[in-house]
């Protein structure tokens, strides 16, 4: 698939929105990419995951023991992209506002791959990888469904992207004076 078709299921859903939104890194965007309303529908979810476990399969060489989702955004597009992959999916989630692998045992050694739901900064990314390495785990890639610094970020890792869409996100004390009129809202997880 490439952006225009990824980007077309996100239109289709609904799931582009704009307003004045608080990311998960504190930056400000007048764009959300509301993937919940992507991931509502089986058929488009299997269509794009799908598409993405053909891009990790030819990037990785080797074997991948786990995919590991960051909940809750890449809880959906994890199970649905190793269900193409043939591997087991699991999941890190918060604790105490850290990443931790609290349902699931992994062996040091274990081959891992990340599959995310959005990429803005990367932060979530490489807070999971300090999550599995220091369990041991070899993250091989991670991959997302939309990278939304459009390959800038750098995860230290080898980022598999099916669509690259950049949009723009602005420190809270530098915003453009339209999106500062608007009342910000932040539709994520983190802190709450
Ligand atoms: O690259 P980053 O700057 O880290 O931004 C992307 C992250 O933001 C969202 O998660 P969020 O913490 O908002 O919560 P969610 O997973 O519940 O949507 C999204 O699911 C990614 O995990
Ligand atoms: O950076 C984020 O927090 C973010 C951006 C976006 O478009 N969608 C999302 O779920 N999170
Ligand atoms: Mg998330």
């Amino acid at each position: 698939m490439n952006t225009d078709e990824v980007l077309g299921v996100f239109r289709e859903a609904g799931a582009v929105l704009e307003g004045h939104f608080i990311l998960t890194s504190g930056l400000r965007s007048p764009v959300f990419l509301q993937k919940a309303r992507v991931f509502m529908h089986a058929d488009k979810t299997e269509r794009l995951c799908k598409a993405l476990a053909e891009k990790i399969r030819a990037a990785v060489s080797g074997r991948i023991d786990y995919v590991v989702g960051p909940a809750i955004g890449g809880l959906i597009p994890a199970y649905e992209t190793s269900r193409h992959l043939g591997v087991p999916a699991i999941w890190v989630e918060r604790e105490g506002g850290e990443f931790r692998l609290r349902r699931f045992e992994i062996a040091r050694g274990s081959r891992v791959v990340i599959v995310e739901d959005i990429v803005t900064t990367g932060l979530s990314i490489r807070e999971t990888i300090d999550c599995l390495r220091a369990l041991g785990a070899e993250v091989v890639a991670a991959a997302c469904i939309i990278d939304r610094s459009a390959g800038k970020t750098d995860v230290g890792v080898p980022l598999i992207a099916l669509a690259e869409y950049e949009v723009p996100a602005y420190p809270a004390d530098r915003l453009p004076p339209e999106l500062a009129a608007i009342p910000p809202v932040k539709p994520g997880s983190r802190n709450i």
